[in-house]
């Protein structure tokens, strides 16, 4: 793929201009290097062509792939290496790359062949030794800073892409993995890959692997062209790389204004033949002034020439495998990292054991009598209302889960669909577990309604429950991201419900606008405690308070706690499967929506300033 950007400015909300008039081009077969000083502005370049400006960013400009104009090239068209790894802590190297090779290369493909293009990957890119090492979280130590940032790399080029974007890939490898690096992904571009990526501090081994060189400041061009060139372009500037000097190193001190003030001080900068010392922001003026004279006019018949040049697509290995064969390569690596993370499950089923054998030892054998009622009941809504609560711990594991989704879907390996899915499909068996080990606890040691039928309905419910608060928080995550805000967020919505659900007031009692119509009937609780209360009460005869009135029959206890006995203790159950499923939908909606607004924006955007 050929990429060629036009008077590419990225400005944000607040009026600050992060680019200005941007002209460059990447061809297949190169690299093509951003580097400058930090803040510069090369993330910003490079998200503005792979279309992941953040949404306070405004593109002007325009964007041409294979001489095509790119109104909303979107995220998902090309692979993207971030400058953060993003991987689940609980999977090993080889178990990382192997299940991205499931997920992405085409069904069609041999296993065997897959396999091999996995070892060689890990190969190339020195992972060999630890290709059995989990990549470590804040469960255990696993891989090194420079390990990992190889992973995400080799994630992304097992496809061999036909476009590459990549933020500064080398930060945290040492010189020589650097360069073994950076020499497999010039392997890769060579065989018509093309390569963006923003780069630190290249050492000259890996600088000379670069095609071209695109050098900011301050948001500014300094110079693009041929890599090996700009040491003639510094020179006829007034600023030759001193002998023995890293010309990177040099590039970047010349051009980095942010330390003019130390510099004098230090006197450590002599720029010019002339040994005289001049601040960074004038020897920024004389590049430019330089580029505007030698190489501007050039660059721009170059610019022209490629974005009317139609370019035929490169089949890459892309092609998405079957749908089924993703949803269960996904559901596989879900449910291994479910049960490698101690905090998604294994830490509260043993909190829900442990807090069962505590309701059954203060409920124990709750009897019949009068006061059992209110004991029944007061059991019942601790169940119904902390248990189900305490489903929110796992939050923080899910939040890591779907950080790697959200960066896979950006790389459009596939779609909240196919995520949700494989998260219900994973999860129910864990779910299944703390329902079913619980409820066994401290069903038979308060001994609930007797019985085998009512014992599966509360494990049943129980069930359910806990599936709709995870349920519900997959829709917080999708719009509060982070983990702490995401738990105060979901424990705000869950502590509402529960105060409508009919218990702390009785539903009749509840004010009508708006806490009876419509969240009492919003919240699950309501189903919940109704469901259960139902599948205690009736069929059982309790005292009364006063024995010579006779027995109470569970109906009308039921009636006195207003439960609504025109739904039935399944009708409520079906409901809140119905909850899971619409809380479901709701966050495959959001992250849909999400994505359409953000493509629609800077369609919108870049097709004003195109009228214009
Ligand atoms: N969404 C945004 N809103 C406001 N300012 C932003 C935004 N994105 C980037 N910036 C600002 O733009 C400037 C350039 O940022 P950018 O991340 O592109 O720099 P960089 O050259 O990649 O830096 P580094 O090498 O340190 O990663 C910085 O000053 C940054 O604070």
């Amino acid at each position: 793929m050929d990429v060629t950007w036009k008077d590419l400015s990225v400005s944000v909300s607040n009026g600050r201009v992060l680019l200005e008039s941007m002209c460059g081009y990447a061809q297949s077969g190169q690299i093509t290097a951003i580097m400058g000083p930090s803040g510069s502005g090369k993330s910003t370049l490079l998200d503005a062509l792979a279309g992941r400006l953040a949404k306070n960013a405004r593109r002007e400009g325009s964007i041409f792939v294979n001489g095509n104009l790119q109104t909303n090239m979107r995220h998902g068209t090309a692979p993207y290496v971030k400058q953060e790894d993003v991987l689940l802590g609980t999977l090993t190297v080889l178990e990382t790359i192997t299940y991205s090779a499931q997920l992405r290369l085409p069904h069609s493909l041999p296993q065997s062949q897959k396999m091999e293009m996995v070892e060689s990957v890990i190969t190339e890119m020195g992972l060999g030794d630890c290709k059995y090492t989990v990549v470590g979280g804040w469960f255990s130590r696993g891989l090194s800073g420079g390990e990992k940032r190889r992973v995400s790399i080799a994630l992304e080029i097992l496809t061999q892409p036909s476009l590459l974007f990549m933020d500064e890939p080398t930060s945290g490898l040492d010189s020589a993995s650097a360069f073994y690096v950076i020499k497999t992904i010039k392997n890769l571009a060579t065989s018509k890959r093309t390569v963006i990526m923003s780069i630190h501090q290249p050492s000259s081994e890996v600088f000379e692997q670069f095609d071209n060189l695109c050098l900011l400041s301050q948001g500014a061009l300094i110079y693009f062209g041929d890599a090996m060139e700009a040491s003639t372009f510094f020179e006829c500037a007034g600023f030759p790389c001193p002998l023995r000097r890293n010309p990177s190193d040099h590039y970047l001190r010349v051009i980095n204004s942010d330390f003019d003030n130390v510099q004098n001080k230090f006197k450590v900068f002599i720029y010019i033949e002339t040994e005289e010392i001049i601040p960074s922001s004038e020897a920024i003026k004389a590049l430019t002034n330089a580029f505007q004279n030698l190489h501007l006019s050039s660059l721009h018949t170059k610019v022209d020439i490629l974005c009317v040049t139609k370019v035929n697509l490169l089949n890459s290995l892309c092609d998405t495998p079957g749908v089924l064969h993703q949803l269960s390569t996904l559901t596989r690596r879900s449910f291994l990292n479910m049960t490698r993370d101690i905090g998604y499950y294994w830490l509260r089923i043993f909190v829900y054991f442990m807090l069962s054998i505590v309701i059954g030892s203060i409920y124990f054998n709750v009897g019949t009598k009068y006061n059992s009622i209110a004991a029944r009941i007061g059991c019942m809504a601790f169940i119904g209302k902390f248990l189900t609560f305490m489903s929110i711990g796992g939050f923080p594991s899910f939040i890591e889960e779907i950080k790697v989704f959200n960066h896979e879907k950006q790389n459009g390996y596939y779609g909240p669909i196919m995520f949700t899915l494989a998260n219900t499909l994973s999860s129910i068996p864990y779910l299944l577990l703390i329902s079913l080990i619980s409820t066994s606890v401290f069903y038979n040691m308060v001994k609930l309604h007797p019985g085998f039928d009512h014992f599966i309905f509360f494990v049943l419910n129980l069930f359910a429950s806990v599936t709709v608060v995870e349920s519900l928080m997959m829709c917080v995550a999708s719009i509060v991201p982070n983990f702490l805000m995401g738990i105060i967020t979901g424990s705000g919505i869950l502590g509402l419900f529960m105060l409508v659900d009919g218990f702390f007031k009785l539903a009749n009692e509840l004010p009508k606008g708006f806490w009876k119509y419509p969240m009492h009937y919003i919240a699950f609780q309501t189903y919940l405690l109704q469901g259960l209360y139902e599948n205690d009460f009736q069929g059982l005869e309790f005292d009364n308070n006063d024995i010579s009135e006779g027995k109470l029959s569970g109906t009308t206890i039921l009636k006195q706690y207003q439960v609504d006995l025109s739904r039935s203790k399944w009708l409520n159950f079906i409901i809140l499967l119905s909850m899971i499923l619409v809380y479901r939908a709701i966050f495959i909606t959001i992250i849909k929506l999400t994505q359409l607004i953000d493509g629609k924006t800077l369609m919108f955007r870049t097709s004003k300033k195109i009228n214009a």
